[in-house]
C-alpha cells in the first residue's frame, strides 16, 4: 500500500514572536523541522515525505539543509495562506491516487513512532486515524452572558497530529470551500458526514507554539536521549 506523510510548516509562528519562524528554530543540534522529518523517516524509510513551507523560504531551507547536512529525502511544496490551504497543496503533490496519507504539524517534533504506526493502522481499517490525548485539567464552558459552566472532562479530548486518512477520501474532503472552523484535518473529513476514528496520542507530542514551549522542547529532547 502507498503511504505518504505531509509535514505542514507553512505558518509564520506569530505567537512565538521570533524573527525566524518557529519551525526553523534549533532545539538540541538542529531545527525543529528536521527533528520532525527524521522521526517519520525513522518510522518508515519508504514513506513519501512532503514538506510544505512558504515559497519565500525555499532558498533558506536549502541553506539550512546544507548547514546541518540534512539527508532525509523529501519533496518541498509551497504553503498557502492558511493551514487548510497548505494541506491542500500537499495533497495535490502526491503522485498516486490510492493509499494512505498522514498529515502532521512540522512543529510537533516529539510524536512517537508508535503513534504514527497506530494512525496508519487505524486509517487502513476505517479511513482515518486521529491522535488525541485526555485532558489533565478541569474545564469550563463560557457563555456570551459572561457565565461559565462545569463540563464533564471525560467526554473531551485534545487533538494532536498525525491525522491519517485514506488518500481518496481526504482529497475529496478538501475539495470544498474553506470554513472558519476547519482548524484541523479531522474537521474537514467530518464535514463530508464521515465519522473520524480516534487513536491514543503521546503526551510529549506538543505543538511548539509560544516561547515557553521552546524550553520544554529542549527538556523533552534531552529526556528522549537518556
Ligand atoms: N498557512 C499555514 C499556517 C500554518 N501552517 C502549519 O500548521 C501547523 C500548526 O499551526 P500553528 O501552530 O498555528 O503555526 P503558525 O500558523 O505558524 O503559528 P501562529 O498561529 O502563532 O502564527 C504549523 O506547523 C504551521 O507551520 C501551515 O502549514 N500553513
Ligand atoms: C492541527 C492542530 O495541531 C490540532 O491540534 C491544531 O488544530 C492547529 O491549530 P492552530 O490554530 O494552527 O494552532
Amino acid at each position: 500500500m502507498n503511504r505518504a506523510a505531509i509535514i505542514v510548516a507553512g505558518g509564520r509562528g506569530t505567537r512565538m514572536g521570533t524573527p525566524i519562524p518557529k519551525q526553523y528554530l534549533e532545539i538540541g543540534d538542529k531545527p525543529v523541522l528536521m527533528h520532525t522529518l527524521e522521526i517519520f523517516h525513522k518510522f518508515d524509510q519508504s514513506l513519501d515525505l512532503i514538506l510544505v513551507i512558504p515559497e519565500n523560504d525555499f532558498s533558506f531551507w536549502e541553506e539550512l539543509k546544507d548547514k546541518f547536512g540534512f539527508q532525509v529525502p523529501h519533496q518541498v511544496v509551497a504553503g498557502g495562506k492558511s493551514r487548510f490551504q497548505s494541506v491542500k497543496n500537499g495533497l495535490g503533490a502526491i503522485d498516486w491516487d490510492e493509499g494512505l496519507v498522514a498529515i502532521h504539524d512540522g512543529v510537533r517534533p516529539f510524536v512517537s513512532k508508535e503513534v504514527i504506526g497506530k494512525s496508519f493502522e487505524e486509517a487502513e481499517r476505517t479511513g482515518s486515524g486521529i491522535a488525541v490525548v485526555p485532558l489533565k485539567d478541569s474545564i469550563r464552558k463560557l457563555t456570551d452572558e459572561n457565565r461559565s459552566f462545569y463540563q464533564e472532562r471525560q467526554y473531551f479530548r485534545l487533538v494532536q497530529t498525525p491525522q491519517t486518512f485514506d488518500l481518496g477520501k481526504i482529497r475529496q474532503a478538501f475539495n470544498v470551500t474553506e470554513l472558519h472552523h476547519f482548524t484541523d484535518d479531522a474537521t474537514v473529513y467530518e464535514h463530508q458526514g464521515w465519522q473520524v476514528s480516534l487513536i491514543a496520542g503521546n503526551a510529549e507530542n506538543i505543538k511548539i507554539t509560544t516561547p515557553e514551549d521552546m524550553d520544554y522542547a529542549e527538556f523533552l529532547l534531552q529526556k528522549s536521549k537518556t
